[in-house]
C-alpha cells in the first residue's frame, strides 16, 4: 500500500470514530500516524534530487514573497502589475507552468516576488505542480495566499489545508513547548499551567508512537495534541501569509466590505489597480525588514542605500548589522553611535548586542581609532545627521 492509501485508510478510521474521552487516546494516536506518513511523503524520492525541478530561482534583494493561489485567481496579472516584469496571464487555467520573478521596488529595498503555477486540492499529495509550489512557498520569507473574491470562501480552507499538510502553519507562531530527547531517565513531563486538551498518558502515548522513551517535556501553554506532533516532528515552518482577495471589481461592495475586514486580509483590484499601496505597505510590514542608513563620521547618512536586516532572517543587533557589512569588521569595533527609535537620547553609544530597528542612523566608532583619536572613516566625534525620517525632521538630532 502507498503511503497516500495509509493516510486515507486512518483518516476513514478517524470520521468512524466517535470523540469522547475513551477514544481521546486513540485518536491521538491516529494523529501521529498522519503525521507521520506526511513527513514521509515530504522526504524526495530515492535517486532524485528533491522536489523543486524547473523551478529553482535564485534568491535576489532583501526578501522573497510568493504568490499562491488556486488556477486563474489573477497571480500573474499581480506580478505584472507590482513588478513589471511579464508573467502570461489569461482566462484559461494553469496558464503560469513554472516559477517567474520580479522585483518590488518599495522603501529603499527590493523584494523578490515570485509568481507560481495555481495549485489544486491535493497538491500537498503531488497534485498538479504542487510539490514544487510548495517546496518554492517554503523558501520565501511571507506568502501572499491570493485568491478570487468571486468564489468560494472555502477556497481559502482549502489551500489553507493543503499548506498545513506539507507542514506550513501560517500566521501561528510556535506552540510553547520545550521538548528535549534524551538518552535515558524516562520523560519527564511538566507543564506551567493547568493542561485542558492532553494529559499525561496521552503525551506519553504520542512519544511512543515515536518510539521516544527518554525526554524532557514541559508544557508553557495550554497546548493540543496536534501542537504537540508538530514539537516532535520539529520540521514544521511558521510564515506570515496575507490573504489577497483580487477581482473586487465584480462582486458588490457589502461583500467587499465583508472580505476587507476580515483578518490578515486585503482586498484589491487587478482591473481597476486598486488597493495596491494597502497590499505593499501591509507586506512590508509583515517583513519586518529592518533599514539601517550608515553615518560616516562628518557626513550625512547615506538615505538612498540601507543596509537591510530582519529579525526572522539574520537578526537586528549591532553585532548583524557589522556582520552585514564585513565578516571582520566585528573585531575592530569598539562601539556605534546610534540614532532613531532604537536609541533613548541621541547619540546613544550601543554595544554589539543592541537591537536596531527601522530608519535607525548607525555610526561605526572603532577601537583603535578612539584610541588614537579618531583616525580613518570613523572617528568617535560625529555631526548629527540633519533628519532620520519625516519623524525626526521636527527635533534635529544633536551629537
Ligand atoms: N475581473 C477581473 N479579472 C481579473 C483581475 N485580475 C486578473 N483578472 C483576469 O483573470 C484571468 C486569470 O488571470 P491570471 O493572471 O492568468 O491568473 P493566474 O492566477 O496567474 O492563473 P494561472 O497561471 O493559470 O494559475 C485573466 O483573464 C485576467 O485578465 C481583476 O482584478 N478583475
Ligand atoms: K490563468
Ligand atoms: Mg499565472
Amino acid at each position: 500500500m502507498g503511503i497516500i492509501e495509509k493516510i486515507r485508510e486512518i483518516e476513514a478510521e478517524m470520521a468512524r470514530t466517535q470523540k469522547n474521552k475513551a477514544t481521546e487516546y486513540h485518536l491521538g494516536q491516529l494523529k501521529a500516524k498522519i503525521a507521520k506518513l506526511r513527513t514521509q511523503l515530504l522526504e524526495p524520492p530515492k535517486g532524485s534530487s528533491g522536489g523543486g525541478e524547473g523551478f529553482e530561482v535564485t534568491k535576489f534583494g532583501h526578501g522573497r514573497v510568493a504568490l499562491i493561489g488556486f488556477p486563474s485567481v489573477g497571480k500573474s496579472t499581480l506580478l505584472t502589475m507590482l513588478t513589471g516584469t511579464h508573467s502570461e496571464a489569461a482566462s484559461y487555467e494553469f496558464t503560469t507552468l513554472t516559477c517567474i520573478p520580479g522585483i518590488i521596488h518599495y522603501n529603499d529595498t527590493k523584494i523578490q516576488l515570485l509568481d507560481l503555477p495555481g495549485i489544486i486540492e491535493g497538491a500537498s499529495e503531488g497534485k498538479g505542480r504542487g510539490r514544487q509550489v510548495i517546496a518554492v512557498s517554503k523558501s520565501s520569507d511571507i506568502v501572499l495566499m491570493v485568491l478570487d473574491a468571486s468564489k468560494s470562501e472555502g477556497h481559502r480552507q482549502i489551500l489553507t489545508k493543503e499548506l498545513e499538510a506539507v507542514g506550513l502553519r501560517l500566521n501561528k507562531r510556535p506552540p510553547q513547548i520545550y521538548f528535549k530527547k534524551k538518552k535515558t531517565g524516562g520523560i519527564s513531563f511538566n507543564s506551567t499551567l493547568p493542561l485542558t486538551h492532553v494529559d499525561e498518558k496521552l503525551c506519553y502515548q504520542i512519544l511512543h508512537e515515536y518510539k521516544i522513551h527518554n525526554a524532557e517535556l514541559l508544557f508553557r501553554e495550554d497546548a493540543t495534541v496536534d501542537d504537540l506532533i508538530d514539537v516532535i516532528e520539529g520540521n514544521r515552518k511558521y510564515m506570515k501569509c496575507i490573504y489577497v482577495y483580487n477581482k473586487i471589481d465584480v462582486i458588490g461592495i457589502d461583500d467587499v466590505d465583508k472580505l476587507a475586514r476580515q483578518p490578515n486580509s486585503v482586498v484589491i483590484s487587478c482591473n481597476l489597480k486598486l488597493n495596491f499601496d494597502r497590499l505593499l505597505a501591509k507586506m512590508w510590514d509583515e517583513m519586518g525588514l529592518v533599514r539601517v542608513y550608515t553615518k560616516p563620521q562628518g557626513q550625512q547618512p547615506d538615505f538612498a542605500d540601507p543596509v537591510v536586516l530582519s529579525a526572522d532572517r539574520g537578526g537586528c543587533t549591532v553585532e548583524d548589522f557589522c556582520n552585514h557589512i564585513h565578516r571582520s569588521l566585528v573585531k575592530d569595533v569598539k562601539y556605534v553611535l546610534a540614532w532613531g527609535t532604537s536609541a533613548r537620547h541621541y547619540p546613544q553609544h550601543c554595544g554589539l548586542s543592541h537591537v536596531l530597528q527601522d530608519e535607525d542612523v548607525v555610526q561605526i566608532v572603532k577601537k583603535k581609532e578612539t584610541e588614537e583619536g579618531g583616525r580613518g572613516r570613523f572617528k568617535s566625534h560625529s555631526t548629527a545627521p540633519a533628519r532620520i525620517s519625516d519623524r525626526e525632521k521636527k527635533a534635529p538630532l544633536k551629537t
